[in-house]
């Protein structure tokens, strides 16, 4: 049972509010608690968004009376304009700030307690641990199984094979649609291609691409990428995986400066081979890319798509430019060691799908004959959504917002 009296009164001058809470104690500033009442005139709690106009609220306000609820679950606040606002000690607890008493309940409940941990990789562990799911099982809409298990392997590994996929376009626009509708680009929406250099990419020629992501040219790369090879009638075009994440924590541990250039120098990106496209990111961005918490989210490694680096991207360039070039070597002879490359021939019935801003693919060797694939991009905040609402429970999800 929690103390009845967790109430210190209030501090009127101070313009804050001393709770002790179970955890300790904190404080809350008066316009902070009147910003996130959660009455229904406040909050909507069917659209999930504030209704009271922040901006309006008075900066000087201060409660009229403050008080615990009888079961000592909830402090009541009635403001001078006789608004009462109840708030449960829960939320102050997973939201407090002064000092944070509860840090990690969010990222709990979006990890849901480690269900979505994800699993960094090299070519050892997929020989035991290959993740792959069954083209039939992810389309049984009788249930969110499959697709729940598809989804929850991409973010756990990222990225999954797919068996038994029909050998068609159809089918695996199908599938792809399963998780999200797809991205649409310049290259259009669900793309079918092969080596005739119908765009101005490398994509659409036989030569070797090595290992990247796609899309550091958009502000916002897309988050999955799926292929299908539909059809080769000739050698080589073999695809190579590497784990940025499993990567970057090697290049921290192994080379701390190289970790810091490379998540320091912005790095220029485009894609301008059609006449009527000029694809350029909003500003440039580091290559390592990390949370508010300093975990890696997004690496950005194309060395195709770069494009001139310049004053803008060096400002000390007597020893960045030589660190970053250093940088980038040692980052390669990393992805590309044989303990983090793994090596695999796609073939037609097997689709390929991969999260887009930490698995890098490639094109690793060039090819002979005919050869067609087809796939398409998904939003990455898309599939984030998918993911967690297939595997995680959206009430425990509303109350982290
Ligand atoms: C659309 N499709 C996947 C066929 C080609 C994508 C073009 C690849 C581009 N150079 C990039 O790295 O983003
Ligand atoms: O043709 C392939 O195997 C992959 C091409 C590629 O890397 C891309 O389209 O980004």
């Amino acid at each position: 049972m929690i103390r009845k009296h967790f109430l210190q009164m209030f501090i009127q001058k101070d313009k804050y509010l001393v709770v002790d809470l179970p955890q300790g104690q904190t404080k809350f500033h008066y316009i902070w608690l009147r910003d996130h009442c959660r009455c229904k005139q406040c909050y909507d709690h069917l659209t999930i968004q504030r209704l009271v106009n922040s901006p309006e609220i008075p900066l000087e306000i201060s409660p009229h009376h403050v008080s615990a609820s009888e079961d000592g679950l909830s402090v009541n606040v009635v403001w001078p304009d006789e608004h009462q606002s109840k708030y449960d000690l829960k939320f102050l607890a997973n939201n407090s700030y002064w000092p944070p008493l509860n840090p990690e309940s969010g990222a709990k409940i979006h990890s849901g307690n480690g269900k979505l941990d994800k699993v960094p990789w090299n070519v050892e562990f997929l020989k035991e641990n290959l993740p792959q799911v069954e083209y039939s099982k992810v389309m049984d809409t009788s249930t969110d199984d499959g697709i729940a298990e598809w989804c929850l392997k991409i973010w756990k590994y990222g990225f999954c094979f797919v068996n038994n996929t029909p050998v068609d376009p159809e089918s695996t626009k199908k599938l792809i649609e399963r998780i999200a509708f797809i991205r649409p680009t310049h290259y259009g929406g669900f793309w079918d291609f092969t080596s005739d250099l119908s765009t101005h990419d490398n994509a659409y020629s036989d030569v070797a691409i090595p290992l990247h992501i796609d899309n550091t040219y958009f502000t916002d790369p897309a988050g999955l990428q799926l292929f299908h090879l539909l059809k080769h009638t000739g050698e080589g075009g073999i695809t190579t995986l590497c784990d940025s994440l499993h990567a970057a924590n090697i290049l921290k541990q192994q080379n701390p400066e190289y970790y810091e250039i490379l998540s320091k120098i912005p790095v220029p990106a485009h894609s301008a081979g059609e006449e009527n496209v000029f694809i350029q990111p909003s500003h440039a961005k580091p290559i390592i890319n990390h949370d508010n918490e300093g975990n890696v989210i997004q690496v950005r490694w194309n060395t195709s798509d770069r494009s001139v680096m310049n004053g803008l991207s060096f400002k000390n360039p007597e020893t960045e430019v030589p660190l970053f070039y250093a940088a980038i070597k040692k980052w390669n002879d990393i992805i590309e060691s044989k303990d983090n490359e793994f090596f695999h021939q796609l073939k037609p019935g097997q689709c390929l799908i991969f999260d887009n801003w930490r698995v890098f693919h490639s094109r690793r060797t060039s090819f002979t004959g005919e050869r067609r694939m087809c796939g398409a991009y998904i939003n990455h905040d898309d599939y984030v959504s998918r993911v967690k609402l297939l595997n995680l429970s959206r009430d425990d999800l509303l109350e982290t917002l």
